[in-house]
């Protein structure tokens, strides 16, 4: 087989199904948004009210549709300027354009054997296989209404693909170039990621994943990882050694007695105050594109606070539709493929973790409720 047609061979594939977790588009949508998403999860009262209010500030309007829809049209055009003939859909677990509507189509459309990229780059139950559960659901829902039955897999995570780490470095470098020349090269940078519970941290991974035996699990390994590799690029390029870092969290949830990762990126902001640090740069490497945890928490909350205090600081962008980024999904997909199809492609990645698992171990990422079905697993 021709090196060409290797690099478009899609079978078994006949789909890509971009997964998202969907956003309010306007004042109208936000409770029931906020609605889809907490049933169940025994969130407070306080809480949901809070974070309500962060939507409307900003009009009721998620940046997260926005983006998927970049991200989609920068999928398509990678797709096509490289003759990988491979139908791209969207769907999302909380809002429209819906999970369930996007495989309906997809039966509609002939196609059988879906490939999937969830907008989440790590391990975690949040991130992992509570997109796989939402998968179960919708294809239980297409398996009683009596349409085809579609095969899906979940393309592996992405945390240390050059095409999601590359964009990020070079987003913390042009932060860092914002900020007062005199304070460049000692700023600290503040890598980010969402909160998670202590024991959903704990239990992320696989348990046979080398990342998993780390402190806090794989959700905060990978991290640390992607923090590092960030850390180094910025260093080789700004000939800054031994620059200060640290991984730090955001958009904590759930009851005040559970405890959650720490610590939040504000504290962190007053903790580099009162050691004198010059300045920072937040790294929201945890956003694979600008959501609200980053409009709000970081650019309204976390800028606040960095303001009142009086330290100087930037917040480096998402990587969201670049496309060095829609290059690795069209890597991923084409990796994915050929491993399917029985050969061992090589399988791109960064750093010391290697590549993540393709398929889910069922003791992967547990449900801290209670075990649900799940697609994509073993
Ligand atoms: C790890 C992680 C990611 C990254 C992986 C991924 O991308 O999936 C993520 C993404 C997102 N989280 C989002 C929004 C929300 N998350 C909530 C609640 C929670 N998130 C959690 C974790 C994560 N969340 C957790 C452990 C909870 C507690 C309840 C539960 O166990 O589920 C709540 C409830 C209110 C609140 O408490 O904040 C909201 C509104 C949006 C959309 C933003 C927009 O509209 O732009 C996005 C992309
Ligand atoms: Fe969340």
């Amino acid at each position: 087989m021709s090196d060409s047609r290797t690099r478009t061979d899609r079978t078994p594939y006949d789909a890509l199904l971009l997964l998202s977790f969907g956003g309010p588009e306007g004042p109208e949508d936000v409770v029931p948004f906020l609605e889809n998403v907490t049933r169940g999860r025994g969130i407070p009262r306080e809480r949901l009210v809070e974070v309500g209010k962060h939507y409307f500030l900003f009009g009721g309007v998620s940046p997260i549709n926005e983006q998927n829809r970049d991200l989609l049209a920068a999928l398509r055009k990678d797709f096509a300027d490289h003759g990988l003939d491979l139908p791209v859909y969207w769907g999302n677990r909380n809002w429209a354009p819906y999970l369930v509507d996007a495989l309906r189509e997809i039966a509609a459309d002939g196609h059988r054997r879906v490939l999937v990229l969830a907008t989440s780059a790590y391990a975690g139950y949040s991130g992992c296989r509570q997109y796989r559960e939402n998968l179960a659901d919708a294809l239980a829902v297409l398996a009683e209404e009596g349409l085809p039955e579609l095969t899906v897999d979940k393309l592996r995570h992405f945390y240390n693909h050059p095409g999601f780490v590359e964009p990020m470095a070079e987003a913390a470098l042009a932060a860092l170039g914002t900020l007062p020349e005199a304070v460049r090269d000692t700023a600290h940078l503040a890598f980010t990621t969402h909160s998670i519970p202590v024991a959903m941290a704990d239990s992320s991974g696989d348990p046979a994943d080398p990342a998993r035996g780390h402190d806090g699990g794989a959700y905060v390994a990978q991290h640390l990882e992607v923090a590092r590799l960030v850390a180094a690029a910025v260093a080789d390029a700004t000939g800054v050694a031994d620059r200060p870092w640290r991984l730090v969290y955001q958009s904590r949830s759930g009851a005040p007695h559970i405890p959650w990762l720490e610590p939040d990126i504000c504290d962190h902001l007053e903790e580099l105050h009162g050691a004198g640090a010059a300045a920072a740069v937040m790294v929201p490497i945890g956003f694979v594109s600008d959501h609200m945890e980053v409009k709000y928490d970081l650019d309204t909350e976390a800028a606040a606070r960095a303001a009142e205090l009086g330290l100087p600081a930037a917040r480096a962008a998402t990587v969201g539709a670049d496309p060095r980024f829609a290059a690795a999904v069209r890597e991923l997909v084409l990796e994915r493929a050929a491993t399917e199809r029985g050969s061992r492609p090589a399988r791109c990645a960064l750093g010391t973790l290697g590549p993540s698992h393709d398929v889910c171990a069922v003791a992967c990422c547990p449900n801290p409720r209670a075990p649900r079905p799940a697609a994509a697993e073993q």
